[in-house]
């Protein structure tokens, strides 16, 4: 089974030499990789320890890109169900029932 993380700990990742971000609902330690990131580092810490989903989608990554994606892939994320009438409520972990 692979590991879990919820957005909380996805979120303590958040430097430069301990780096983890969310893409499709999967989380990637790039803590090695931002240095070599061709597109450069300051755009990776702009999203660490947050969902990268769609600062990744954006760019028009290549295949290359996502193949390099998979092999730092660390774990699934752990999606919080909240009953619709949660007021503290995570808007990246939200689930519609
Ligand atoms: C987290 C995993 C990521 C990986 C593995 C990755 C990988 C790569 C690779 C291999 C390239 C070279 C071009 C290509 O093959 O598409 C690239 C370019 C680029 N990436 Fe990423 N990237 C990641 C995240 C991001 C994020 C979150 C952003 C945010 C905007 C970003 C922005 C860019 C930009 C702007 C370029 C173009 C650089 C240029 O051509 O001058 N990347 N990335």
């Amino acid at each position: 089974m692979s590991t879990e993380y919820s957005y909380q700990d996805v979120a303590e990742h958040n430097t430069k030499k301990d780096l983890f971000v969310v893409i499709h609902d999967k989380v990637y330690d790039c803590s090695k990789f931002v240095d070599e990131h061709p597109g450069g580092e300051e755009v990776m810490l702009d999203v660490a320890g947050q969902d990268a989903t769609e600062a990744f989608e954006d760019v028009g990554h290549s295949d290359e890109a996502r193949e390099s994606l998979a092999t730092l892939l660390v774990g699934d994320l752990k999606r919080q169900v909240c009953a619709p009438s949660t007021l503290v409520c995570d808007n990246s972990s939200f689930v519609h029932n």
